[in-house]
């Protein structure tokens, strides 16, 4: 639906000349959500700027739904854009227009009949909940219900494509989470490509399929979620990971004074897919005859699947310690022996 070859541009600063995106290359599936996350000034909101031809790349292509946007121009990149739809993340809405009315206006805007656009209106508000608010004026209604409207109006026109420009970042945990759970549910309804850009990995977690990492206008990391998730491989991958863990530092997550220096070797242990269901522990204590300690656990869900990880205190060491490491490594469990007291 989306690919990106060999896309830079390059800003004329006064200060002289800024790579906001530097070299990218990207690919978007339909029906995928696709995250890109990144800092401040990593040139999110560039590369999203030229995903609906309101930038032009310094160079390579842009192709959306088969159009190439960068070398569109005039009649061809207003229809194009037609397809191309945002969501942003002060709403943008027309402050003096009803909620009807700020769905209905692109539509209007478009010249379509007064009863299909009526007709269009209303399934919309019923698509993202709005029934009832449809007299409503922008300042009537929560941060939550005002981008409901900023979706209803972005979807107005079917669009092959939705940007979510920082969507959720002016709402609260709570409410960000609606939003998210509503995108979902128009993704899966309708299968509708998404690309969000975020600085937040919950974001990323809870509904994303793939997340790109950006960083000095360059994507430093690319893949799945899950598997972004349970392999990190850049720093600054990682540093997003641990946003959505309750532990900010390379640190364990469990308090030291419950491992016991005496008690045996400390292992984190992640088990992906289908390796989250097996009674592994239960397993283990049973074959070697050992108390194994839990000292923390929890489980993660992403849009593609669900991760665990585990950490263990196991009274063994030597070669009874590799034979468990090579029994957990046998059911695919990923593990690390953080400490071999
Ligand atoms: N029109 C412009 N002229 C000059 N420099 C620009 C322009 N737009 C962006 N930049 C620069 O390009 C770099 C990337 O900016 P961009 O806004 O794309 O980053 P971002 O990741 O979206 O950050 P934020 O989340 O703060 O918006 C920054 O150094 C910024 O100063």
């Amino acid at each position: 639906m989306i690919v990106l070859r060999n896309v830079s541009k390059i800003f004329n600063a006064r200060s002289g000349p800024v790579t906001a995106v530097d070299n990218v290359n990207l690919q978007v599936e339909q029906g995928q959500i696709y995250g890109i996350i990144g800092y401040s000034g990593a040139g999110k909101s560039t590369l999203i700027r030229l995903l609906n031809g309101l930038e032009k790349p310094t160079s390579g292509s842009v192709v959306v739904a088969g159009q190439d946007i960068a070398q569109a121009s005039g009649e061809a990149l207003r229809q194009a854009r037609l397809k191309i739809s945002m969501v942003f993340q002060h709403f943008n809405l027309l402050w003096s227009r009803t909620v009807s009315e700020n769905i209905a206006f692109s539509l209007q805007i478009a010249g379509a009949p007064k009863a299909a656009i009526q007709r269009r209106v209303q399934e919309l508000i019923e698509l993202v909940g709005l029934n009832g608010k449809e007299q409503a004026y922008p300042s009537q209604l929560s941060g939550g219900q005002k981008q409901r409207v900023g979706i209803a109006r972005a979807l107005a026109n079917s669009p092959d494509v939705l940007l979510c420009d920082e969507a959720t970042s002016a709402l609260d945990p709570q409410t960000t989470d609606a939003i998210l759970d509503l995108l979902l549910d128009i993704n899966r309804q309708l299968k509708l490509t998404i690309v969000l850009i975020t600085h937040e990995m919950h974001v990323v977690r809870k509904i994303c399929h793939r997340v790109a990492v950006m960083e000095a206008g360059r994507i430093v990391e690319e893949g799945e979620v899950l598997s972004v998730f349970t392999h990190p491989q850049q720093p600054i991958t990682r540093q997003f990971v641990k946003q959505t863990t309750e532990y900010s530092s390379a640190d364990t997550p469990f308090n030291a004074d419950l491992v016991d220096a005496a008690a045996g070797a400390v292992l984190k242990l992640t088990f992906v897919g289908q390796s989250t269901r097996q009674p592994i522990v239960g397993e283990l204590t049973l074959k070697y005859a050992l108390p194994f300690n839990i000292l923390h656990g929890k489980m993660t869900q992403t849009a593609n699947g669900t991760f665990g990880e585990l950490w263990l205190q196991v009274p063994a060491s030597g070669s009874q310690l590799e034979n468990i490491l090579a029994d957990l490594h046998a059911h695919a469990i990923s593990t690390e022996v953080v400490k071999n007291v």
